[in-house]
């Protein structure tokens, strides 16, 4: 059921084939020798590809890492484990005991999606989606960071109109193991007449407020000291103690400036006028849905980042999007959320930073270059299938073009 643990070793020249590098997906992708030797720093990845398009992202998302370890001398143990819809086949459950044991032991999950149209009709605690919620309450993964930042060659691929969409850069904190996707009481039930409900509740304790909060302010302090708390507070309850808890915990960051915003409003605004938005933060359900909106804001979900963090124990890093099933297996699938989010894992699960980097600025140089996915494609560019976009983002992480200078 879970792969065999993989000990990558790294010897730099040139990638993978010149290498003699193995790649995940089949081909030799090991780097040993001299490079071997320069590893500073090991680490252990939990690899969960997920269902649909899940492996194929997984995989480039994978290379990309090995290689970058190759130059900057970290060196990975990877075990590759099932959850979701190939767990719920494999095991008969969506998170097995072997994959939850397997991520808590590790430095940090990589996590593609999970989902598909062959479990749709599962009962709840048989869906894919629960394994993937489990393993966020489990590890404790509370703060959920999902940057939407619009890189300068991508604006034509925006639906917005270029001035609005040029220069966004954003922050969105999302509560990630709260609210209404774990509230209790929930559940179906019958009225006396025969009529069918179901209900769900919305509900955040003081402490969750607190500490997605504390982590909100410190993070809007280390950008732009703007932080926006969207809320429905004019409605729900469980808004009005989290605008009070923001109230209270904004006197401790004097330096940064709090603002809050109706939920319906803020969805409004993100199309009208995203730049006015710096940090912003909210519940598990409006995170959720907003940053869906803010992606297309950068072009595509396919861009879309992100990382859960917990106070202690290892982060899960996940592209924000899902399985797509309608392109699973067609080599259409964009994996810049995912390399991005490998990036995350490297910056916010193991502290390095330059390394993180180094997959920051190949991502931008692989746009730069022209290529694309089919959807962030416009006119002039270059269109190339996930594979292909995985062997350019590779070269780009070997030739190491300084963000700085990037056009
Ligand atoms: N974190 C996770 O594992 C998540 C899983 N899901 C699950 O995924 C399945 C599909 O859900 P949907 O609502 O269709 O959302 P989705 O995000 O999978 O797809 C929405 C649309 O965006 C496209 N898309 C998504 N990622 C893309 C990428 N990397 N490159 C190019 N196009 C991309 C898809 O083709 C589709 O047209 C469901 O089973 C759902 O529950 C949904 C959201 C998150
Ligand atoms: C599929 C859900 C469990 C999660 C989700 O929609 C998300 O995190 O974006």
């Amino acid at each position: 059921m879970a792969a065999s643990l993989e000990v990558f070793q790294c010897k730099v020249a040139r990638p993978f084939e010149s290498f003699g590098l193995r790649r995940s997906s089949g081909r030799s992708v090991r780097c040993s020798g001299a490079v071997a030797g320069r590893h500073s720093k090991s680490y252990s990845v939990t690899l969960i590809p997920g269902d649909g398009i899940g492996p194929e992202i997984i995989s480039v998302a994978k290379d990309v890492l090995v290689l970058t370890g190759c130059l900057e001398g970290i060196k990975y143990e990877f075990n590759e484990v099932l959850m979701g819809g190939a767990a719920l086949d494999a095991t008969g459950v969506p998170l097995p005991d072997l994959t939850l044991s397997t991520a808590k032991q590790s430095h940090a999950v990589l996590l593609g999606a999970v989902g598909g149209y062959k479990w749709d009709n599962n009962p709840k605690s048989l869906k894919p989606e629960t394994g993937l919620l489990q393993l966020r309450k489990e590890l404790g993964v509370f703060a959920n960071l999902r940057p939407a930042t619009v890189y300068p060659p991508l604006v034509d691929a925006s639906t917005l109109k270029t001035h609005v969409a040029h220069g966004v850069d954003l922050m969105l904190i999302r509560e990630l193991t709260g609210g209404i996707y774990f509230g209790q009481p929930r559940g179906f039930g019958t009225y006396e007449n025969g009529e069918e409900f179901a209900f769900n509740t919305e509900i955040y304790a003081t402490h969750e407020i607190d500490r997605i909060a504390h982590f909100a302010f410190k993070i809007a302090q280390k950008r732009r000291g703007k932080l926006c708390s969207i809320d429905k507070a004019n409605v729900l309850e469980a808004s009005m103690l989290w605008r009070k808890r923001f109230l209270a915990i904004a006197q401790e960051y004097p330096d940064v400036e709090l603002s809050h915003m109706y939920v319906d409003n803020a969805s409004m605004q993100l199309i009208r006028d995203p730049k006015q938005f710096d940090t912003v933060v909210t519940n598990n359900i409006f995170g959720d849905i907003l940053s869906d909106e803010a992606s297309m804001v950068t072009g595509s979900i396919g861009m879309l980042p992100s990382a859960s963090l917990a106070d202690l124990g290892p982060g899960v890093f996940e592209p924000i999007h899902g399985s797509a099933p309608d392109i699973a297996g067609q080599d259409k699938a964009n994996p810049f959320a995912t390399v991005l989010s490998a990036a995350m894992l490297l910056r916010y699960g193991l502290g390095e930073e330059k390394a993180a980097e180094r997959i920051e600025n190949a991502v931008l140089d692989t746009l730069n270059r022209g290529f694309r996915t089919v959807d962030i494609y416009s006119p002039g560019t270059k269109l190339v299938g996930c594979k292909q976009l995985g062997e350019e983002i590779m070269k780009s992480v070997e030739s190491n073009v300084p963000a700085s200078a990037a056009v």
